[in-house]
């Protein structure tokens, strides 16, 4: 569905050049749901316009829904649906007025624009709002009524900015499903962009990773995590036990990262499971109580951590406004 090779885009603001992605490859298969995951400023954003037709790329090359990028632009704008952040909506039109006039645009009848805003109005659960004003909708409905947008065409490939920035758990979670169903029973191809670690774990198949505009890992959320050098072990134990629980932990197969608090024990192992019992009975035999334990299964997180030394929360950085206010 998305086969990229070296896309690339610099931005020049202000005589300085902005490397924004750094010639990325991306392989997308039918009937994915891809998650993009990165800190702000990763590059997420500027590689979806570039695989949407709305940014030109400075090198590199793409199929998109199996059409050419660069030759054939208007051939990919028709195969795919792009849920953008904020996309523009006429805040004085009716739900229903909205998706259908989005049918027209594509060439529609009227009759059969009305028809595709029924389908479409029911499979998002708009129902009861088909008749409010869209600047009366809440954010979990915009973008419900943005995916409906989206859908119009009947795409086979749908981008998505960062669906669910802004909206509480409960919306997010609503949407999640409908993301999921998107998949389910229309069988279309997903590929979004989030920020959020939990997005991307729940939802996605498959993560492409990127950080300062490169790919730095991709894979499914489970094989990402198992990268990370095992799970997360903590033991709390009474502070005159700590040295000898340490060096116990310290011989467990795998262990390492061993550190000592106070009271507690931390290091990790391939499997805690199985290590925390072996280490128990050691700690049984020479007489040492253990007072309480946690294993941490990694996280996405600890992925990001991994590869690139920060915290994916720590790496985020707000935006730098006043460059894309500047561009040449
Ligand atoms: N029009 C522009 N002019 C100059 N620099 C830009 C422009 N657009 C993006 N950039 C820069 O390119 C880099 C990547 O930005 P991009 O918006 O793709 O990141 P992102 O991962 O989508 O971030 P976010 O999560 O905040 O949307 C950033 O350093 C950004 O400041």
């Amino acid at each position: 569905m998305i086969r990229a090779r070296g896309l690339a885009r610099t931005f020049t603001a202000r005589g300085r050049s902005v490397e924004a992605v750094k010639g990325v490859d991306i392989e997308v298969t039918e009937g994915e749901l891809v998650g993009f995951l990165g800190p702000n400023g990763a590059g997420k954003t500027t590689t979806l316009r570039m695989l949407t037709t709305l940014l030109r790329p400075t090198a590199g090359e793409a199929q998109v829904a199996g059409r050419d990028l660069l030759a054939d632009p208007v051939g990919v704008r028709r195969q795919i649906g792009y849920v953008a952040q904020g996309g523009g909506v006429t805040p004085e039109m009716r739900v229903i007025e909205e998706i259908e006039l989005q049918g027209r645009l594509y060439g529609m009848s009227k009759a059969d624009a009305r028809r595709r805003g029924q389908e479409l109005v029911e499979q998002l659960d708009l129902v009861n709002l088909d008749q409010r004003l869209t600047k009366t909708l809440s954010g979990g409905q915009r973008r419900r009524m943005d995916i409906a947008l989206s859908l119009v065409h009947d795409p086979k490939l749908i981008f998505f900015d960062e669906p669910t920035t802004g909206l509480d758990p409960q919306s997010r979670a609503n949407l999640w499903d409908h993301i999921r169903r998107l998949r389910a029973e229309r069988g279309v191809t997903l590929f979004l962009t989030t920020h959020y670690l939990d997005e991307a774990d729940s939802l996605c198949d498959r993560v492409l990773v990127i950080d300062n505009g490169e790919i730095v890992a991709e894979g499914t959320p489970d094989s990402l995590k198992a990268r990370v050098s095992g799970d997360g072990v903590t033991i709390g134990v009474a502070p005159e036990f700590v040295g000898a629980a340490a060096e116990l932990a310290g011989h467990l197969e795998g262990a390492h990262e061993v550190t000592l608090g106070d009271d507690v024990v931390r290091f990790r192992v391939p499997r805690g499971d199985t290590a925390l019992p072996e280490l128990l009975r050691h700690l049984d035999s020479q007489g040492i109580p253990m007072t309480s334990m946690q294993v941490h299964r990694p996280t996405l997180d600890d992925v990001f951590l991994t590869l690139t030394g920060r915290s994916l929360r720590d790496a985020e950085q707000p935006r730098t406004h006043e460059e894309a206010a500047h561009v040449a």
